[in-house]
């Protein structure tokens, strides 16, 4: 079973409506951060619902010390968790922090991680409230919790998706694996411009959630969709496709590239295409539009010097995700099916 039908298989067990409904979720698995009623701060006329998010960063999976310093172990891991906040149009409040030491880690190594968790706290304004300490066998593992809220009954959930919108980024996907590939393979470094080596290490050691993005997506309408990109920007399209009973597709050639990223490509001969649709940990937002809304939108993002694209629409499906591209003589576009064949923890 791969890492999704385990969770599906584990947690079909459930719970009661009545358990549910009497402890204020609204809801539970299967988005990026749960939804419960309740609140902390309440505006006048304005009531909140919390939102709650657990993400884990393990050695050797998520790092090791080829691609990560000790800080961006901590920034990233705080990064990610508040991603899956950005991408409810929700505020972070609160963090929790778990981590597992193994004996070859000194105390001044943990507080270097710890310091890569308060840059990113203090940056994004999340209060660290708490946590818990273990020693570890073997590997590093550090788990994060985050609390947000969100005005209530304003989430941007998976399923919300119609045919007829625009699909869009907030930005460039695949900056992230380009800069894995390149931290593990530094001969590559003399052929590329030193700003966009710094740029792509940038993107995958310390990702910028897009809490602000999310939150203009939320406040602005028109939003049917939000999630963020973890796993690649494939697997979180048919995330949202399947949520949304849709189908999407994709047009190849609205992809955004950077130069730095497409320099990279040409230089170490990779797929630029491989790593935007399967690379993952870009933690940018990909959701969809009412194409109504989307000229306004552009307008706020580019007022407030943010990027967003649209990158293709949705249609009638049952979960399809589609990729549109140019036929090899150029001729007229043809249509590929592509899988949810980004990271899987379990394959
Ligand atoms: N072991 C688990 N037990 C219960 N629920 C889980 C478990 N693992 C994941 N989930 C839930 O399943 C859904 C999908 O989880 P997933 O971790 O894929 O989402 P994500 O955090 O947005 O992505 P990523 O972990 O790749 O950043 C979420 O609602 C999550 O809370
Ligand atoms: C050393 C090393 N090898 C491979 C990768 C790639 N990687 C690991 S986890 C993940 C998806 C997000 O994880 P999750 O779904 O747990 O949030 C990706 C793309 C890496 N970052 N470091
Ligand atoms: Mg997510
Ligand atoms: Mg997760
Ligand atoms: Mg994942």
């Amino acid at each position: 079973m791969d890492e999704f039908s385990r969770i599906s298989y584990w947690t079909k067990e459930g719970q009661a409506k009545s358990l549910l409904e009497a402890t204020g979720v609204k809801l539970a698995i299967g988005d990026d951060a749960a939804i419960v009623s309740g609140a902390v701060r309440q505006d006048e006329g304005c009531s909140y619902e919390m939102l709650y998010t657990v993400d884990t960063m393990v050695e050797d999976i998520h790092f090791n010390t080829q691609t990560m310093q000790l800080d961006h172990i901590g920034y990233k891991a705080l990064a990610s968790n508040l991603s899956d906040i950005a991408a409810m149009g929700g505020i972070a409040l609160h963090a929790l922090i778990a981590i597992s030491v193994p004996g070859h880690y000194t105390e001044e190594h943990i507080k270097q991680i710890y310091h890569g968790i308060y840059q990113c706290a203090n940056q994004y304004e999340v209060a660290i409230v708490g946590g818990d300490t273990t020693a570890s066998p073997h590997s590093l593992v550090l788990t994060i919790t985050v609390i947000g809220q969100v005005e209530a009954g304003t989430a941007l959930r998976r399923s919300g998706a119609k045919p007829g919108d625009l699909i869009v980024t907030t930005g460039i996907a695949g900056r992230s694996a380009a800069g894995l590939h390149l931290l593990l393979h530094p001969e590559f470094e003399p052929q590329l411009a030193a700003k966009h080596v710094q740029s792509l290490k940038q993107a995958h050691q310390m990702p910028q959630p897009q809490l602000d993005q999310g939150r203009l997506l939320r406040s602005l309408g028109g939003c049917h969709a939000l999630n963020d990109v973890s796993d690649g920007l494939a697997s979180e399209a048919v995330e949202i496709a399947e949520a949304s009973g849709v189908a999407f597709v994709l047009d190849e050639q609205l992809l955004p590239v950077s130069e730095g990223l497409s320099q990279y490509g040409s230089c170490t001969k990779q797929s630029l295409l491989d790593w935007m649709l399967y690379g993952g940990e870009d933690y940018i937002l990909l959701g969809t539009i009412d194409p109504q809304c989307y000229e306004q939108v552009k307008e706020q993002f580019a007022q407030r010097h943010m990027q967003i694209y649209a990158i293709g629409k949705v249609e009638p499906g049952k979960g399809e995700v589609w990729l549109e591209r140019m036929d090899s003589r150029m001729a007229h576009k043809q249509r590929e099916r592509i899988y949810k064949r980004g990271y899987n923890h379990f394959t």
